[in-house]
């Protein structure tokens, strides 16, 4: 039997399948080529040559979670808090994903709350939790169950709280064209799952800072 945790064990399968599938800069340029063609444009063309290689340096932004571990990033904490022990909220955090059905922008703010259980993380840590699960394809339950489990899965706390309200661009700008429309998602864990009262705490909290 493996100790792997969850998040240990999604993490080695996805890196596993990273290094026997992925293709290298020339196959993906030569795609977006194929893209253009198949848009009805010539990737010939002098305002497209260099698109193609474009479009691999934007994609490695937008995709850099892959190469990122949320679990390292939460190893550092901080244990002389003199016995605090209430909510730790942080509002808002702005971020752009892409969703994994049609690969549009997903644009939102999550808001990250935890209970300590003796020892706290630095709190860019959290927001960088959040950017390491948006840089990769999404969708948004799958994304605010990855970040909340992640920080309960590493700091142990007596609970965990992940909102997020975010708009899909695929709703937005194709398809059903809805503009205005926001999906809010949220995982309870621990005593915000237990607890009304904790749990109405946060969620008193999930609007935006002034
Ligand atoms: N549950 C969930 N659905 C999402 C998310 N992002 C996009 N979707 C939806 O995923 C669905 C994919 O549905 P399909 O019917 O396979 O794709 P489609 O034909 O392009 O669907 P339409 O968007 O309705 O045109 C759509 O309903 C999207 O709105 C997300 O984060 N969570
Ligand atoms: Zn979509």
């Amino acid at each position: 039997m493996s100790n792997l945790s969850n998040v240990q064990v999604l993490e080695r399968d996805r890196k596993a399948e990273e290094e026997s599938a992925r293709p290298d800069r020339a196959e993906v340029e030569a795609a977006v080529r194929t893209i253009i063609r198949w848009a009805g444009d010539d990737p010939k063309r002098d305002g497209l040559i260099e698109t193609p290689s474009r479009v691999a340096r934007a994609f490695e932004e937008f995709f850099i979670g892959y190469s990122q571990n949320p679990t390292t990033i939460l190893q550092k904490t901080f244990e002389e808090i003199d016995g605090y022990d209430e909510m730790i909220t942080l509002r808002a955090v702005r971020f752009e994903s892409h969703c994994e059905h049609h690969m549009a922008p997903i644009v939102g703010k999550a808001w990250v709350a935890y209970i300590p259980n003796g020892r706290v993380v630095g709190i860019s840590k959290l927001a960088r939790v959040v950017e390491v699960y948006a840089k990769r394809l999404q969708i948004q339950e799958k994304m605010t169950a990855q970040i909340a489990n992640t920080i309960n899965e590493v700091l142990k706390p007596q609970g965990v709280a992940v909102l997020i309200k975010a708009q899909h661009h695929c709703m937005t700008t194709r398809g059903i064209h809805k503009p205005g429309t926001d999906l809010v998602t949220s995982r309870m864990l621990g005593c915000f799952r237990d607890n009304a009262t904790t749990r109405q705490e946060f969620l008193s909290m999930t609007t935006d800072p002034e």
